[in-house]
């Protein structure tokens, strides 16, 4: 995880996508500069382009305008075969529906993306540790809570020790308290091992566990704040709620 450069740097990328005589164009140049071990959420209403910029920043979907460099890298610059072995060790994957798969051990779901090696079964039985999963590591899937199935996809995510995890609405299937429980895991490995981690978010009680929260609208950035300036998260729904009010814009 160590490297001079930045973990993830967005320059001016702009998505079109098109249907028959139509274009939709998702994300209009947007800006982002992730530094390490730096948490960042990305709200913005719905249609406003944050699953396309997650997609966009795991190299999922291809741009048609602007750079996308991660661990300075230019993922454009990769062909197919290059890009799959790049995002399987730099860039790692958590989304909503969990995506494990259900014939697999807990602990086989997260070996699956590394490569087979000796140190493999410490790193997976260290990550079960700190995760708080050792004991239920034989379990499959469907026998673990929504907050362990997703306990689980987080360790299959920083298997191969990536430079940034992105996650798409990581709290979006579990209750109140697991999904805080998730939230607090993803703050503590950003403060502890330096893990620079992209959240897409509706929630403001996931985004008050950010450094920053960077707002979309329309495809392009529109504002950022820190939750830090507020107290609980009806203050941060509150902030947001002002950013996107016409009043705030029309000020910018
Ligand atoms: N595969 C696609 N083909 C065509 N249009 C798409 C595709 N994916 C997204 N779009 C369009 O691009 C725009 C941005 O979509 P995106 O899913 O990134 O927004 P979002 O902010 O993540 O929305 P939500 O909060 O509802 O998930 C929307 O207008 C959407 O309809």
């Amino acid at each position: 995880m160590t490297s001079e450069h930045l973990p993830l740097e967005i320059n001016g990328v702009v998505k079109r996508y098109r249907q028959g005589a139509s274009v939709i164009e998702a994300l209009r140049g947007v800006q982002l500069t992730i530094r390490p071990g730096e948490f960042i959420a990305i709200m913005g209403a719905s249609g406003s382009g944050k699953s396309t910029l997650l997609h966009v920043m795991a190299g999922l979907t291809d741009v048609d305008a602007g750079q996308v460099l991660v661990d300075g890298r230019d993922l454009a610059t990769m062909s197919d075969a290059e890009l799959t072995k790049f995002r399987r060790a730099q860039i790692g994957l958590v989304f909503q529906a969990f995506n494990l798969i259900p014939a697999l051990s807990a602990e086989d779901n997260i070996r699956l993306p590394a490569p087979d090696g000796p140190e493999l079964t410490a790193k997976t039985v260290a990550l079960l540790k700190r995760l708080g999963m050792l004991e239920r590591r034989k379990h499959k899937p469907g026998a673990l809570s929504g907050g362990e199935q997703q306990r689980i996809a987080i360790a299959r995510a920083l298997i191969c020790d990536p430079s940034v995890v992105l996650a798409d609405e990581p709290t979006g299937s579990l209750d109140s308290v697991s999904g805080q429980e998730i939230c607090r895991l993803l703050r503590e490995l950003c403060d502890e091992q330096g893990r620079s981690i992209v959240i897409v978010t509706h929630e403001p009680h996931v985004a008050m566990w950010a450094d920053r929260v960077v707002v979309l609208k329309d495809g392009a950035n529109l504002t950022e704040f820190s939750p830090s300036g507020a107290r609980d998260a009806q203050e941060l729904a509150a902030s947001y709620q002002t950013a996107l009010s016409p009043l705030a814009e029309a000020s910018r």
